[in-house]
């Protein structure tokens, strides 16, 4: 082992919830024994503190629960045991020796006879002491020989029990006694200490991170590290903001700073014991201890660059008559000063001639209420009263020197139509804070949290339809790192199952449905129209009308689509005008390229030819990838049945392939292009030539597929005559005058489009500007790979336009 530094690490009870989790805390200990010499620190159990608190409730009515309750407990901790250790018996018959001790201790409670207070105090200490004894068992085990020691022996506290305070020189010199001499990597338990009558008291929730600032002050540790469940300290609790960052570096001064003010991050008196020494604090991933983490250190200067949100709650806002406003001034003063919680008291005037405002802790607000009740019986004193609000509250160290910022703030929940019922500004303690509603509270720290991201811009997604082209688009997407910008795919559907996940679905080669609900377009709505979203892309790659038909929905709710499905651009022409106007009206954004061309920029060109003050005569050519494959196919002696059905298995023809020979996948391009331009068309008035015999045009698709090889021989026939004559067939459209046309063509083996090989398209555009020879756009038209591709681009479009 080397010895050269120490390194006090502790492990919450996360990183404590099951054997494997335990023992790849342990693994990380039996690590670091190559670099230090380690000294750990543990809390319970997960779960552990919370179900001894609820046994100590009510204690006196229920005590025959306790022999059940204290048995689950026991088979928890000894099943642990059993499974992770090498039989250690001695330590064994410790630990359920534990388990009698709190028996006793939970009838004493039941019968009053003891200090309530300090007999709850020694109850709740078996969490950690259970668990120290098994994190120590474990490392023995594996080889590292190691010894558990109980904290009451060394950490002195007065005899406030619940929340005690430590006599920090007698705790420091005791804790070098018995902790440097042993020979053996000690495993101390958290959040116990002991009074001057060695009585055992608590250090308050959280208080294990205490018990390892404690520890690493008394040891001059080089660092302190503390394990727990997520990627070090985050710029927001990710249950509020899922796209919350691990923040790299912070000072002692910043940490003090969050921790006292609601970031459930360290115990706010962890940093205290050790603020005037050289250690490093980490703040670690037990779950990925490759992770960096968070560096915590005195000397690091934030700079104003202190990222983080904070979400607390909930409070209650109460505004009650003049009358009343001083006296209950006066009397929340007195209940103040005796509080712990800064938060549990706020006002917001407290003049004896108006109307008072305070901001209350829900919790706190109960015995508020108690006074409102007596008051009440005279006259009505409360004016107004609001429940379950949230303070939002963003930190920085640039308040005071750039003034623009707090405005900048403003304008982003302004912009998002965010009313905050109380906003609070404080220059000294570096942050300002805005009360609001909940699902308020929630989008606003979702918005500040992105924005503090700086040019990193977070865009929800929702990709429907995961067949030959929405797959594809979600294994690019996985590869894709685009420059300031964080794509979260918060939802995926096919038609048979919806994966919803507000924080993030992990982009890996397949969705891993397991999670999912059977596809409810009602309920997908009403998730993806919440009123809380902002830059939400929603991508449809379905080719469902069922889809199409809720775009107005989504529009009116600012929602952005990209898709690459024609339906919606190709419903009647007042669908059409009626998306038009909601674009608009909401000021969101619709981008199609992919509907005609695939991923060639067919309909870009056209905008921005029109938007430089061209004007398109005429719209010529090949836009369907599979007409052009059938063809060729026919040329090479592949039967007309075989050729279709290949075409779709290659992704190239449509969901359902009646539509690519049938035309009416030429005739939804050519509308879509004409619409764009600006034309009015109702599909009907488009004159399209049919490739489906008229004997299978009213068969069901299966039937359809089954009877195309009577067909074989006609189309052998029709090839190898045009063959003869050096002469090809194509399917090809023109858009002129207003008027669309469709259709096959027999052309020159070597014209341009006679030549058209594999998916390709060919569109000629002809205008004011390119009036004798026409712009030619040229290539794949078809194909899932280029579509994404082009769904993809249209993604990346959208994403930068927005703000
Ligand atoms: N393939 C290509 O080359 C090109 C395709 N396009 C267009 O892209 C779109 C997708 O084509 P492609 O990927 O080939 O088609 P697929 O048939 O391979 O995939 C369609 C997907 O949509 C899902 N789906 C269908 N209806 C619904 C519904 N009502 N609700 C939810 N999901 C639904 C299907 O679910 P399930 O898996 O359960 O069947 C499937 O996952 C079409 O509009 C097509 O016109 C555009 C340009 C080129
Ligand atoms: N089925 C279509 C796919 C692209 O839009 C085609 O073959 O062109």
């Amino acid at each position: 082992m080397n010895t050269s530094e120490t390194h006090v690490l502790k492990f919450g009870g996360t990183s404590l919830q099951n054997p494997n989790y335990i023992k790849q805390s342990t693994q990380i200990v039996m690590d670091r024994t190559q670099q230090a010499h380690p000294f750990v620190v543990v809390s319970a159990l997960e779960g552990v503190t919370d179900a001894l608190i609820e046994l100590t409730k009510d204690i006196g009515k229920k005590t025959d629960l306790i022999e059940t309750g204290v048995d689950n407990l026991r088979q928890k901790h000894l099943t642990i045991f059993d499974k992770l250790t090498d039989g250690q018996h001695k330590k064994r018959n410790r630990l359920d020796k534990l388990f009698d001790e709190l028996t006793q201790d939970l009838h004493k409670l039941s019968l009053d006879i003891e200090n309530k207070r300090a007999l709850k105090d020694r109850i709740l200490s078996i969490g950690e002491r259970a668990s120290a004894l098994i994190f120590a068992s474990v490392l023995s085990s594996n080889g590292l020989p190691a010894e558990s020691f109980e904290a009451h022996q060394f950490i002195k506290t007065d005899s406030t029990f619940g929340k005690a305070k430590v006599k920090q020189d007698t705790t420091r010199k005791l804790i070098r006694e018995y902790l440097q001499q042993s020979k053996f990597v000690p495993v101390v338990t958290g959040f116990i200490g002991s009074d001057s009558q060695n009585r055992i008291t608590t250090l308050g929730r959280s208080g294990s991170d205490y018990t390892a600032g404690l520890v690493a002050d008394a040891l001059n540790a080089d660092h302190l590290e503390i394990w727990t469940d997520v990627n070090g300290v985050l710029s927001a609790d990710p249950r509020w903001v899922p796209t919350a960052q691990s923040i790299k570096e912070l000072s002692f001064g910043d940490i003090t700073e969050l921790s006292a003010h609601g970031a459930k991050v360290i115990h706010p008196q962890t940093i205290r014991p050790i603020q005037d020494k050289g250690t490093t604090v980490l703040v670690k991933n037990s779950y990925n201890p490759s992770h960096p983490g968070t560096s915590i250190t005195s000397g690091f200067e934030s700079n104003g660059a202190l990222k983080t949100i904070t979400v607390t709650g909930p409070f209650v806002k109460l505004q009650v008559d003049e009358t009343h406003a001083f006296e209950l001034f006066s009397k929340l003063t007195e209940w103040s000063e005796q509080e712990t919680d800064s938060e549990a008291v706020g006002f917001k005037t407290s003049s004896e001639f108006e109307p008072a405002r305070f901001i209350l802790r829900q919790s706190f607000f109960e015995k508020v209420s108690n006074l409102l009740g007596q008051w009440a019986s005279s006259r009505d004193v409360v004016l107004d009263l609001q429940s379950n609000l949230f303070k939002v509250k963003k930190f920085s160290n640039h308040f005071s020197d750039d003034e623009s910022l707090s405005k900048r703030i403003w304008d982003l929940l302004v912009s998002n139509n965010l009313q905050p019922i109380n906003a609070e500004r404080n220059l000294d303690e570096r942050f300002i804070s805005f009360l609001f509603d909940r699902q308020d509270a929630q989008l606003a720290a979702r918005l500040l949290n992105d924005y503090l991201q700086g040019d990193q811009k977070v865009i929800d997604l929702f990709v429907a339809g995961t067949g030959a082209v929405g797959h594809t688009l979600l294994k690019q997407l996985k590869s894709l790192e685009p420059e300031g910008i964080t794509f979260r795919l918060i939802g995926a559907c096919n038609s048979r199952n919806a994966l919803w996940q507000e924080e993030g679905i992990a982009l890996k080669n397949d969705i891993d449905w397991s999670d999912s609900e059977p596809t409810n377009w009602e309920l997908l709505i009403d998730k993806l129209t919440a009123p809380h979203r902002n830059n939400l892309i929603f991508v449809d790659a379905t080719g469902s009308e069922e889809v199409a038909r809720l775009y107005p929905q989504l529009f009116e709710n600012g929602t952005h689509i990209v898709t690459p499905s024609k339906l919606a651009n190709t419903f009647e022409q007042a669908f059409f005008d009626d998306l038009q106007s909601l674009i608009k009206e909401n000021n969101t954004s619709f981008r199609y390229e992919t509907t005609a061309g695939a991923g060639l920029p067919v309909i870009s060109t056209l905008n921005e030819l029109q938007s430089a003050g061209d004007s398109i005569t005429e719209i010529s050519g090949v836009v369907s990838g599979t007409m052009t494959y059938l063809f060729n196919q026919l040329e090479q002696g592949v039967p007309f049945s075989e050729a279709i059905v290949d075409a779709r298995e290659k992704g190239y023809a449509e969901p359902d392939p009646r539509d690519d020979l049938s035309g009416e996948d030429v005739a939804r391009k050519f509308l879509t292009l004409a619409r764009t331009l600006g034309y009015k068309i109702e599909r009907e008035q488009i004159a399209v030539e049919s490739l489906i015999p008229e004997a299978l045009r009213d068969v069901d698709k299966d039937t359809f597929l089954d009877q195309l090889s009577n067909y074989d021989q006609t189309w052998e026939q029709r090839i190898s005559a045009a063959q003869n004559k050096g002469q090809t067939l194509r399917y090809t459209g023109r858009f002129k005058d207003g008027k669309v046309n469709i259709g096959i063509e027999v052309l020159p083996k070597d014209s341009p489009i006679g030549q058209l090989k594999g998916t390709d398209n060919l569109i000629q555009i002809f205008s004011d500007l390119y009036n004798q020879t026409p712009l030619v756009i040229q290539g794949p038209g078809a194909g899932k790979e280029v579509t994404a591709a082009g769904v993809l681009a249209d993604i990346l479009k959208t994403a930068r336009s927005l703000s």
